[in-house]
């Protein structure tokens, strides 16, 4: 498991570590990871120009001690002082020793030109959001030269605890956080500042309290993959009955069905207008048209907004069973809900459900997820680059696999019912949500190799992601 934690969890574990040992041992870890993480960025530090950016904080210590072990390898350092009255003594004394260099504030224009590399050491989990306008300056300096950038700990200027990137922030190549995930670095648009992640390990683990945030990996997935046994059948392995379709869009039965097929369920029943169901039927023969015992329902994907169909929506929700409610269905969800539901809507449903802005959902994902699911009591699955699932008990999970490809028309669709299937085959709508987005970010990187795909390939490369996931738990 990924874990993510908050800047209150992470300053009290550091405090009980750091009680433990020798004063800088944390800060020297912690330079140690940056460096060696700056040379194989670089392929090598011999000759390389490495500009440190470092404000008045730890963060700009921990830059420009790393800064020193590259001037002693070779590197050319140079060091802008946002601050130099109050920069970290300790790291510039090292830096200065080892043959760095403090850039004149009339030369900055220069230092960035020549970079190859930034180290971002404006600010770290002490930072407000946004930066100050003599960060800000030089900041824009080194994306007018697209001089590759790595932040330390977290890019500057997000919201390290939310993922919000109030203007202006550091974009980052890569960042290099210490002894746990931050929020903002998981969850979008603050996942899409941090660029690739790389965690050093500095000890902190033992002392850390329950994560704020989870992401699952393989190997938590393969545990939660559910598998027939020996004497299985279609019955006990759990049917779905998926409601999605209609006149208009027949194209949404047949994309739900064709995920949910993808998934571990034994069965899968549909039950929709004349139309869609005999292109189902013509697509899947597999599939039994009708009504008839399920252990999870699929509501809502290309429903669309005749009323008529808020009966659909209210039975099925009524009906005691898991149920998951998709696209057009959600405009049927109204009041508190009851039992194991799982709503999956993108960005703009979720601002039609709570009566905001598309933006306002954007920019605040985490927070809208988590209010969606204690206001209807149920899951919720924000769908976006970083699909986040939330509980209406506020645990909640980030999905990271998934290629931008990914986000093709009857994706959605496909994912439903692959999440479906999930929650027929006992999954409870949390595992559900998040294992079957894993699942189907991971088959659209499987199906697309770097190249467009179709919503229907991704149903199609499930199973190869299913046997991928569970060699690696065997
Ligand atoms: N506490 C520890 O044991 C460890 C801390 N480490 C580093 O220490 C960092 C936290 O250090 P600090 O608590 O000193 O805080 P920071 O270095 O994150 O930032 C605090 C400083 O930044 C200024 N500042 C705040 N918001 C700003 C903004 N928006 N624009 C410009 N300047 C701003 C503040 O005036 C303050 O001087 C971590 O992120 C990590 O990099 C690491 O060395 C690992 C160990
Ligand atoms: N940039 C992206 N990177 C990865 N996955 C994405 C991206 N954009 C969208 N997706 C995924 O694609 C799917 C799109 O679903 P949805 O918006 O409901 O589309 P549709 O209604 O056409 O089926 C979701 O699973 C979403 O998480
Ligand atoms: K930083």
């Amino acid at each position: 498991m990924r874990t993510a934690h908050t800047v209150t969890q992470i300053r009290a574990a550091e405090a009980a570590l750091m009680a433990t040992l020798p004063e800088g041992t944390l800060m020297e870890r912690a330079a140690t990871g940056l460096a060696v993480a700056c040379a194989d960025y670089l392929g090598g530090t011999y000759g390389a120009g490495i500009l440190i950016i470092a404000g008045s904080g730890d963060n700009g210590g921990d830059a420009l001690y790393a800064g020193a072990r590259l001037a002693r390898r070779g590197a050319r350092v140079d060091a802008i002082l946002l601050d130099p009255a109050r920069a970290h003594a300790g790291g510039l004394a090292a830096l200065r020793d080892a043959g760095g260099q403090v850039v004149p504030e009339k030369s900055r224009a220069d230092a960035v030109a020549r970079a190859d590399l930034v180290l971002d050491g404006i600010v770290g989990i002490g930072g407000k959001p946004g930066l100050r306008p003599a960060a800000a300056e030089v900041v824009a300096l080194v994306e007018r030269h697209g001089v590759p950038v790595v932040a330390v700990d977290v890019p500057s200027g997000i919201d390290v605890d939310t993922g919000e990137t109030p203007e202006p922030h550091v974009r980052a190549t890569v960042t290099v956080t210490f002894g746990t995930h931050k929020i903002g670095l998981l969850v979008d648009p603050g996942a899409t500042a941090a660029g690739a992640v790389h965690l050093v390990d500095i000890g902190l683990s033992p002392y850390l309290p329950e994560p704020a945030l989870s992401a699952l990996q393989a190997e938590d997935v393969a545990e939660r993959l559910p598998a027939p046994e020996r004497t299985s059948q279609k019955y006990s392995r759990g049917v779905l009955g998926v409601m999605a379709g209609s006149t208009q869009y027949t194209g949404a039965a047949v994309l739900a069905v064709g995920g949910a097929l993808a998934g571990p369920a034994g069965m899968v029943r549909y039950v929709g207008p004349e139309q869609p169901a005999n292109f189902v039927r013509a697509r899947w023969p597999e599939v039994v048209v009708g009504e008839g015992r399920v252990q999870a329902w699929v509501v809502g994907s290309g429903l669309g907004t005749e009323p008529h169909r808020a009966e659909d929506v209210s039975r099925v929700l009524g009906s005691g069973l898991p149920v998951l409610v998709d696209a057009d269905g959600l405009r049927h969800v109204l009041g508190r809900l009851e039992g194991q539901v799982l709503l999956t809507p993108h960005e703009g449903e979720l601002a039609r459900m709570l009566d905001v802005e598309r933006e306002e959902v954007a920019t605040h994902r985490l927070r809208s997820a988590r209010e969606a699911a204690r206001r209807w009591n149920a899951t919720v699955l924000l769908k976006g680059a970083t699909t986040l699932v939330v509980t209406p008990e506020g645990e909640a999970r980030v999905n990271t696999t998934g290629t931008p490809w990914v986000g093709t028309a009857g994706s959605g669709d496909v994912l439903s019912g692959i999440c479906g299937s999930l929650l027929a085959a006992g999954l409870s709508p949390l595992d559900a949500g998040s294992v079957g987005s894993y699942l189907h970010g991971m088959a659209g990187v499987l199906a697309s190799r770097g190249g467009p795909i179709a919503a229907e390939d991704i149903a199609r490369t499930v199973p190869e992601a299913y046997r991928r996931i569970r060699a690696v738990a065997t």
